[in-house]
């Protein structure tokens, strides 16, 4: 069979706006069926062996039930790196990057730096690529989260401590010090469900984006108090932040202690970064 990316495009059509289906078929036939961009952009026929015209198929079908790309991919982009991503841990977003760009700037080559909540282990992987002096731990409640990151930091080939704890209920021990303490915990509160898109709601686990409404700070009260054990004297905290609870969550770093807090804005001009010191 022969097909061009204009039959992907009109297959995805109903689904997808004309810019993602164009996104969308770009990446099928560049990542997956290998086409050369050159190729795509003048819009050549590709010819389909069987195999590939049955995983094509299967491909337009996920999509068609709004299954994320990185999902079939199997692959994310992070600050420049290839992630393994699957089904069980969040999608690395671009606002994380900026988080990691921030500290990059900041932190001294040699700290000793705990991830909180690590998903795909794409903020502690990037951090112990570019800081390789420094330990790097990283903690998740889940299990599948763990497997994945662990896997990203052997292909990325970097020594990261992973460590299965539940932030809400660990109690560290009285030796265990960070000069850094970063997350990005979840904030969504489950009235902002509405508003999101179905192939986040549908196939990105809850377990990693939601709070409760009468709780949206559960994670970043509960770190801070850990940080305030097992943080340095002058040790950080970076946080990422649902934009509509910044002022919240530097109100309650100032009254449990913190100074030289900061909240700042990412690249679309929305609250997101909080960064406080011990
Ligand atoms: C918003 S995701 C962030 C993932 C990754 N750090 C990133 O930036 O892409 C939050 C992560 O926190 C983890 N998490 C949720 N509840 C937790 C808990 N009680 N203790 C530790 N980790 C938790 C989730 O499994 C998820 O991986």
């Amino acid at each position: 069979m022969n097909i061009t990316a204009s039959y992907i495009r009109q297959r995805l059509q109903g689904d997808y706006t004309s810019q993602e289906s164009g996104n969308l078929s770009r990446l099928i036939c560049c990542e997956i069926l290998g086409q050369k961009a050159v190729d795509y952009y003048l819009g050549k026929d590709i010819t389909l062996s069987v195999k590939a015209e049955q995983e094509l198929e299967s491909i337009l079908t996920r999509l068609h039930h709004f299954e994320p790309i990185q999902y079939i991919l199997g692959e994310a982009r992070f600050l420049g790196r290839t992630f393994y991503v699957a089904p069980g841990v969040l999608i690395p977003r671009p606002e994380t990057e900026e988080l990691v760009e921030l500290m990059l700037k900041e932190l001294s080559p040699i700290s000793r730096i705990l991830d909180i909540g690590t998903g795909s282990g794409c903020i502690a992987v990037s951090l112990a690529k570019e800081l390789p002096e420094s330990q790097v731990t990283a903690w998740d409640v889940s299990e599948d989260a763990l497997s994945i990151a662990a896997s990203n930091s052997k292909s990325l080939q970097v020594a990261v401590r992973f460590e299965q704890r539940d932030v809400l209920t660990y109690s560290p021990d009285a030796t265990e010090r960070y000069d850094v303490i970063v997350s990005n915990p979840p904030y969504v509160i489950e009235a902002e469900k509405q508003e999101m898109e179905q192939n986040v709601l549908d196939w990105e686990p809850s377990l990693a984006l939601f709070v409760p409404d009468t709780d949206p700070l559960r994670f970043y009260r509960r770190i801070a108090m850990l940080g305030l054990e097992m943080l340095v004297p002058g040790g950080k905290l970076y946080f990422e932040i649902n934009r509509a609870f910044g002022e919240d969550i530097v109100s309650m770093l100032r009254e449990s202690g913190y100074h030289a807090i900061r909240l700042q804005k990412d690249i679309s001009h929305n609250d997101r970064f909080v960064i406080a010191e011990k």
